[in-house]
């Protein structure tokens, strides 16, 4: 029996590349849709959002001269990309899934609505929410806690390549400490960088739990739904 009924999954976009550092890598690919397959096979409802930062990131490009609209329009494209390659290695393994996204471009995805996303999940299918929000100025953290909200998930599930939220950023302070559950209130009063702030406010406002954990690790997204107790639950 799965801990939740529906969820909305966010895969980091970083993560893709494996270690070949930069683009897709086909084998993580493979296995974060292995890992979806199990979990949609125990009749989870899941929603997708997937990131951009394997491929561009508009602030990261502004930095560098392009115009930050520009930059975070060709971001969220980058966030297509990424869920067309997700789409295809689901599809691949007989999961069902539908791309919509949050700007209008048929035929590569359908355009996003609630209520088509809920359709198709009920129907046994996996949806990819793709381009954020549809506006720039945004991440897709901040896309996956609006989805989030907007299908009625669960939970918000944070997959990513640290195993938790740590008192400080474990990749950069090996003395930091894992949280096994914290509130939101502290995470947004301690600054810890783990998710944008505009997503922590919004799940907290809107009463949608994050969980955060290590999703580059097989099985690790089935041991969540089984309800073992391996990254960071933020809560009110
Ligand atoms: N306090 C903290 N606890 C845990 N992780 C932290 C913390 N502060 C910063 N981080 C960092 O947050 C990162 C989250 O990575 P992730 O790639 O999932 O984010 P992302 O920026 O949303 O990626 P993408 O945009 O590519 O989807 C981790 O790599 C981790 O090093
Ligand atoms: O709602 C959104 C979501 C994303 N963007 C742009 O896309 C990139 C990639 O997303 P990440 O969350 O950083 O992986 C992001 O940096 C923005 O430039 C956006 O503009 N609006």
């Amino acid at each position: 029996m799965a801990r939740f009924k529906r969820i909305l999954l966010k895969l980091s976009g970083e993560s893709l590349m494996g270690n070949q550092g930069y683009g897709i890598d086909a084998e993580r690919l493979s296995d974060y849709a292995r890992q979806i397959k199990e979990v949609s096979e125990m009749g989870v409802q899941i929603g997708i959002v997937i990131g951009g930062g394997n491929i561009f990131r508009g602030l990261s490009g502004s930095q560098k001269g392009f115009d930050r609209v520009k930059g975070d329009q060709m971001g969220m494209c980058a966030t297509v990309i990424n869920s067309l390659a997700l789409s295809s290695a689901l599809g691949a393994i007989g999961v069902k899934n539908k791309v919509l996204t949050a700007i209008r471009m048929e035929p590569i995805g359908e355009f996003y609505t609630k209520w088509k996303a809920i359709e198709a999940m009920e129907a046994g299918q996996v949806c990819i929410f793709s381009a954020g929000t549809g506006n720039p100025y945004f991440t897709t953290d901040t896309g996956s806690s609006l989805r989030g909200i907007e299908i009625e998930a669960d939970v918000m599930l944070k997959g990513t390549r640290v195993d938790g939220i740590y008192t400080a950023d474990p990749e950069k302070d090996p003395t930091a400490t894992k949280f096994d559950e914290i509130s939101y209130k502290e995470v947004l009063s301690r600054g810890l960088k783990v998710m944008d702030l505009t997503a922590i406010c919004m799940c907290q406002d809107n009463n949608l739990p994050i969980y955060v954990f290590n999703m580059d690790v097989v099985g690790n997204l089935k041991k969540v739904m089984e309800g073992e107790e391996i990254g960071t639950l933020v809560h009110p």
